[in-house]
């Protein structure tokens, strides 16, 4: 009965944000494959798919009228350009999970997370560092997924992005990707243990002193 109290509690909204090529999808997804307590807001973007992913997996592939339109009827609850194309993340990817009383893994860049961080002063916000520029180029020539022409770009953004670290609640180096996640993964439940997120604790507690 304790035990019941103890355990309920808000679901939360965690960020995963790095430069391109970091290794956040890489971690986002390795927590997800392990963790059953937290799914994945998968965004809505107008960029093109790329080999290997799969339309709602990945992302909701959209043209740039549906975005738009999505756009006008509220359904995002923050959007931002990124590389000249459209990312937003979907109200409703959110609330689904919260309702059935999930975590949520938003793997948004900087400007998202400004604008969730007004939505909910409550989120857990954590950054991706790679080890070095020059690792971080070589994962984006080894990923295999971009031409010389957009590494190139996102070489050029990565200290932009990077620059907004001190905006972060947390900050890792993904150097071993195994010890990244553990380390993701102490984030993930120390903050669960949170005594605010807690709904019970306090009448918990009431019974225990009176
Ligand atoms: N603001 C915002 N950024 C997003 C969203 N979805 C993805 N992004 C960011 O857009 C950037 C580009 O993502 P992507 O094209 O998948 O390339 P990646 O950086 O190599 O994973 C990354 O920084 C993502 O975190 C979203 O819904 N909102
Ligand atoms: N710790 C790591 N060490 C070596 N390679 C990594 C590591 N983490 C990710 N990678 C590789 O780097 C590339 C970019 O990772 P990805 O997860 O797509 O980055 P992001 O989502 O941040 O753009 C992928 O090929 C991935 O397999």
């Amino acid at each position: 009965m304790a035990t019941s109290i103890q355990l309920k509690r808000r679901g939360l909204l965690f960020v995963l944000s790095s430069p391109s090529g970091a290794g956040k999808t890489t971690i986002a997804r390795m927590l997800l494959a392990q963790d059953e307590g937290i799914s994945l807001s998968v965004s809505a973007t107008t960029r093109p798919m790329r080999e290997g992913e799969v339309e709602g997996r990945d992302y909701h592939f959209v043209t740039d009228a549906e975005f738009d339109r999505m756009v006008e009827s509220g359904a995002f609850l923050e959007w931002a350009h990124v590389f000249g194309r459209r990312y937003g993340t979907l109200r409703n990817e959110v609330w689904k999970s919260i309702e059935n009383g999930c975590d949520v893994l938003l793997d948004i860049d900087w400007q998202g997370t400004q604008q969730l961080k007004q939505v909910d002063p409550d989120i857990v916000r954590v950054f991706i560092l790679p080890p070095s520029m020059k690792e971080l180029e070589r994962r984006l020539r080894a990923r295999g997924t971009d031409s010389d022409e957009v590494i190139q770009s996102r070489m050029e953004r990565a200290a932009g992005e990077i620059s907004h670290w001190a905006e972060y609640d947390y900050v890792l180096v993904n150097e071993d990707a195994e010890t990244c996640l553990s380390k993701v993964q102490a984030i993930l439940d120390a903050e669960r243990l949170k005594a605010t997120r807690r709904i019970g604790l306090h009448d918990f507690v009431r019974s225990l002193i009176g």
